[in-house]
């Protein structure tokens, strides 16, 4: 079986009730393509309302999640809170947490893992930074990422992650990695999935790409045999959203 597309579109801490609202009316009556797989994830304060308003074939995810299942932990929100309002998915890792935030390799593997374990799905975020790439280190940090959370789930649960690679060089910045460069690390990423969780792994899991995609470049992209699919940031919160998740047809 060939591994289904798959687009998120990430709004991070863009919109309010009013710009969502018609973000996500655009989708519902766009024409999308029905072979990909949609995702998007609005701030945390208006999942509920996308997931009222949404084409139920559209799923919704958090931007995060916490990886203890309640108690006493101001200002975060738990896989069983996500369930209980029929949110299935979660943006997890994402280099703007890692990096501003300074959530560990150790931390995004623990939640990665509660969400799994709580039927939470997971766009498992990971990529180097440019003084990362500059020193040839791009496979070494992914690899690491990647072990980090391969020490927390088991084989079978990789079936409910799909892995977003996204160059932090290249997200809001404009400057898209190359086709070939998005394919190196892609194909990387599979040859990791094959020798450390399993050749099923390998087949089925997407690997996504992330940073400054857009309706011009998605096309290219889209052609390499090992990216399948996008997390869109900034043109997703546009009407070109549309096209990047019709990149294939
Ligand atoms: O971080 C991203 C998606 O999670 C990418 O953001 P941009 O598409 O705005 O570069």
């Amino acid at each position: 079986m060939p591994r289904q597309f798959f687009v998120g579109g990430n709004f991070k801490m863009n919109g309010v009730r009013q710009s969502i609202t018609d973000i996500v009316k655009n989708l519902n009556s766009a024409k999308l393509d029905s072979t990909t797989e949609v995702v998007i994830s609005p701030p945390a304060l208006y999942l509920t309302l996308t997931r009222e308003l949404a084409d139920p074939k559209i799923g919704v995810a958090a931007q995060n999640v916490f990886d203890k299942p309640n108690g006493a932990f101001t200002g975060e929100i738990s896989v069983e809170q996500l369930k209980d309002t029929s949110i299935n998915w979660a943006v997890i890792g994402h280099s703007e947490r890692r990096v501003i935030l300074k959530e560990s390799d150790e931390f995004i593997a623990r939640k990665v893992k509660a969400a799994v374990d709580g039927g939470v799905s997971v766009i498992f975020c990971i990529g180097e930074t440019l003084e990362e790439r500059e020193a040839n280190k791009t496979i070494e940090v992914v690899t690491r990422q990647l072990n980090a959370a391969a020490k927390e789930l088991s084989k079978e649960q990789w079936a409910k992650v799909v892995i977003a690679y996204e160059p932090v060089w290249a997200i809001g910045t404009g400057k898209v990695a190359t086709t070939e460069q998005a394919q190196e690390v892609h194909a990387a990423i599979r040859k990791w999935l094959g020798e450390t969780i399993s050749a099923q792994a390998a087949d089925d899991v997407r690997v996504i790409y992330g940073g400054s995609v857009s309706e011009k470049n998605c096309r290219e992209l889209a052609t390499q045999p090992d990216v399948d699919g996008f997390l869109v940031g900034g043109a997703s919160l546009k009407p070109a959203f549309v096209d990047i998740i019709n990149a294939r047809i």
